[in-house]
């Protein structure tokens, strides 16, 4: 494994952060590590950087010891490329001095020769001799990618790179990422808290809450078989309800009866909490239902409805509900639930 956190805790003065972390991470893949805010992740690339320092455990590197409580190699001394937002291209250096920054070492006609390869990888070959002020953001953010794949780190670990980026230009930047780690065979570990983003960068995803990994697998698993209530909440507008009462036909929730087959049920009997996705649930008229649509708004593709129950507290957030036929619908229809096979998952 070219990367393994071993129970690596961490606190910010009495304040705990991570908490017996075991993490590897696969050679060759792009991680991403998502998670709700808070929840250490910056941290633990920051540890792994050399950016902070490892008061408990150990991490390691192709099985040697990176850095543990009594070894703390500075960050240019480690195997590892740095992309994070904090970490701009130096200003005063044209785009061709910034790549050969961390490769200073190499004869200059090597340096030449790798700048030229790097620029081409990411279509900038002509913008060797500007200054990063002549450059647009999108164009900068490449630059400091293959500035920090220069050296050819083993691993490279990139902080919410694409954050300040508007979201078209973000999508572009993601898609020539993964191609040039992948064409490097590079290791990578991606911290973002856009679960799309994961989505479309990632090999496999580790979810980080409250101090530990939740889950890893790929985003097919996480997305479809979550842990944990925080990893089935990441994603999809997933919605989290209290179950209040369970029998053979279903549960009962702040929306009223969720009505559910019983073989589905019965492996679910001690469950407590209910996450939703707005595709896991089916409605079915009912005049008698105290759950009524007091929204429909059309989003793009499909319609989302909004239902609230005449018998909560109208402070309770409405749950939306993906409907196939708008045209069956209008506001003020009551409403039985269905759970349909996906989108609904339950936990003790
Ligand atoms: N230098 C610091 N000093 C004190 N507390 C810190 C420091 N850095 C982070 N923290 C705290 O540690 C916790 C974890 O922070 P971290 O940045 O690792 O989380 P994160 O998962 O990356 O969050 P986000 O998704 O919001 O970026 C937070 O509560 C944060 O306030």
């Amino acid at each position: 494994m070219p990367l393994v956190f071993s129970q690596i805790s961490h606190s910010y003065g009495a304040t705990p952060v991570l908490h017996e972390l075991d993490f590897a991470v696969e050679p060759g893949q792009i991680t991403c590590l998502l998670g709700p805010s808070g929840g250490g992740k910056s941290t633990l690339l920051r540890l792994a950087a050399g950016l902070e320092k490892v008061q408990r455990g150990e991490i390691h590197v192709d099985n040697d010891v990176l850095a543990n409580d009594g070894l703390h190699p500075p960050p240019e001394a480690r195997p590892v490329g740095l992309m994070f937002q904090e970490n701009a291209l130096f200003p005063n250096m044209t785009v061709a001095e910034n790549i050969a920054f961390g490769i200073r070492d190499l004869s200059r006609r090597e340096q030449q020769e790798k700048v030229k390869e790097l620029l081409e990888l990411v279509g900038l070959d002509e913008y060797g001799q500007r200054y990063p002020h002549q450059l647009s953001g999108g164009q900068q953010q490449r630059i400091a990618l293959v500035r920090s794949l220069a050296p050819e780190p083993k691993i490279l670990l990139m902080d919410e790179p694409y954050a300040s980026i508007d979201i078209t230009l973000r999508r572009t930047l993601r898609e020539a990422a993964r191609r040039t780690i992948k064409e490097k065979g590079t290791t990578a570990i991606l911290v973002t808290h856009d679960p799309d983003e994961a989505m479309e960068m990632a090999d496999s995803i580790a979810v980080l809450d409250q101090g530990v990994i939740a889950q890893v697998g790929t985003p097919q698993e996480v997305f479809e078989s979550p842990a944990t209530v925080a990893v089935a909440t990441l994603f999809g507008g997933s919605q989290r309800l209290a179950i209040t009462a369970a029998d053979e036909h279903g549960f009962d929730t702040a929306f009223g009866r969720i009505q559910a087959e019983a073989e589905r049920l019965s492996s679910y009997r001690d469950a407590h909490t209910l996450v939703v996705r707005p595709k896991g649930l089916s409605l079915k008229k009912n005049e008698k239902s105290d759950v009524v649509i007091s929204d429909l708004r059309y989003i793009g593709h499909d319609w989302l409805a909004f239902l609230t129950n005449n018998n909560t507290p109208s402070a309770t957030e409405p749950l939306r509900v993906l409907i196939d036929d708008v045209s069956q619908y209008q506001l003020g229809d009551r409403v039985d639930l269905i759970a349909n096979q996906t989108g609904v998952f339950l936990f003790k």
